[in-house]
C-alpha cells in the first residue's frame, strides 16, 4: 500500500536508486615492482556524496599508498597491478595525462602531513590559491585573487585579508593546513583525501580542522577519505571503516558495526588501546548503551 506524506498528501517520492560513488576501489592491489613484491592486497570501498571512509593502521599497512593509487601519484616503481578505481564514473586507468590535469583538483584533491612542504616559500600564500583557481577554474587575475580570499575566510581563517599577503612561514601548522585545504577544495572537488592530515597537529587545532572538513562534506556534499593511524578519530568523524595491517583489510564496515562488534583480533587491539584513554567518548550514547 502506498503511503501518503503527511506534509504535502501526496504520495511520496519513490525510493532513489543508491547514489553513484565519486571514488570507488575494487580489489586494488599494488606492488613495488623493484622489490619484486605486492604490498597492498585487495582493497575496496566506495565513497560517496557527503560520506566520509576511513581508514585505519599501523604505520606501513599501505593505507598512504592506497590513497596515491587513486590520485595517479604512486611513487615510481609501484604500480596498481589488479583492481580497478573510479573517479566519478571514470576508470582511472583510461586516463591520459591530460585527462588527469583535468581530474586532480576538480574530481579529486588531497591534503598531506606537512602543509609546509606543499606551499611554495617564497609566494604570498593569497597567490597560491589563486594560481590553483587560474589554473584549474580559469578565472582572471583579479576574479581569482578575490575568490582566494573568500577560500581563506571559508576555512575560517581568522584574519584573511592578512593571511593571504603572508608567506608559510609566517603562519603556524594549523593556519598551513587550512591553507592547504582552501587550495585543496578551490576547484570544487567531489572527494578529498586528507592523509594524517591532522596527525602533526595539537589536539584543540586538530578538532577545528576535522571540523571544518565535516562543514565542507555537509555544505557542498564532498565526500571525505580519512586516513589515521588514530581509531578513535576515525570513530567519531567516520561513517564506514577499513582497518589495515600489512597490506590487508582486516575488518571494514559501518563504523559502530566495526567498533562494536570487531572480528578480527587486531580490530579488538587498536580499541582496547584506545579504551584505555577513552574511546567511549568517541561513541554515540546509543553506541554506548
Ligand atoms: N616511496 C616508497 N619507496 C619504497 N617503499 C615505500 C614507498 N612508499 C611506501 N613504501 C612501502 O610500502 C608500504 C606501505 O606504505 P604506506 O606509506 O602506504 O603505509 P601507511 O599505512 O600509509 O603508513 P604510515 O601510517 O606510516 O603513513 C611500507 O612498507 C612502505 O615502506
Amino acid at each position: 500500500m502506498t503511503t501518503l506524506s503527511p506534509a504535502t498528501g501526496t504520495a511520496p517520492a519513490p525510493e532513489r536508486a543508491p547514489a553513484r560513488p565519486v571514488l570507488s576501489l575494487r580489489d586494488v592491489r599494488i606492488a613495488d615492482r623493484a622489490a619484486g613484491r605486492e604490498i597492498v592486497h585487495g582493497v575496496s570501498f566506495d565513497v560517496t556524496s557527503g560520506k566520509t571512509v576511513g581508514i585505519v593502521g599501523e604505520s606501513g599497512s599501505g593505507k598512504t599508498l592506497t590513497c596515491r593509487a587513486a590520485l595517479g601519484i604512486l611513487p615510481a616503481h609501484f604500480e596498481v597491478t589488479h583492481g580497478t578505481i573510479e573517479l566519478d564514473g571514470t576508470d582511472i586507468a583510461t586516463l591520459t595525462p591530460r585527462g588527469w590535469t583535468a581530474v586532480r583538483g576538480s574530481v579529486i584533491s588531497a591534503v598531506f602531513q606537512d602543509p609546509a612542504s606543499y606551499l611554495n616559500p617564497s609566494i604570498r600564500v593569497g597567490e597560491q590559491i589563486a594560481e590553483v583557481l587560474r589554473v584549474k577554474r580559469g578565472l582572471g587575475r583579479r576574479a581569482a585573487r578575490a575568490h582566494a580570499l573568500g577560500l581563506l575566510s571559508a576555512v575560517r581563517l581568522r584574519d584573511p585579508e592578512l593571511v593571504r599577503v603572508q608567506y608559510p612561514h609566517e603562519l603556524s601548522g594549523g593556519m598551513l593546513q587550512r591553507v592547504l585545504i582552501a587550495a585543496a577544495v578551490a576547484a570544487d572537488p567531489r572527494v578529498l583525501i586528507a592523509d594524517e592530515a591532522t596527525t602533526a597537529l595539537d589536539v584543540t587545532v586538530q578538532a577545528e580542522i576535522l571540523d571544518l572538513l565535516d562543514d565542507l562534506r555537509e555544505r557542498t556534499g564532498l565526500g571525505l577519505v580519512l586516513v589515521s593511524h588514530d581509531l578513535a578519530l576515525v570513530a567519531q568523524r567516520c561513517d564506514e571503516v577499513l582497518v589495515m595491517r600489512q597490506g590487508e583489510v582486516v575488518e571494514q564496515g559501518p563504523t559502530a558495526a566495526v567498533l562494536h562488534r570487531p572480528r578480527h583480533a587486531y580490530t579488538r587491539l587498536l580499541i582496547d588501546e584506545h579504551e584505555q584513554y577513552g574511546l567511549e567518548r568517541f561513541r554515540t550514547p546509543e553506541e554506548n548503551a
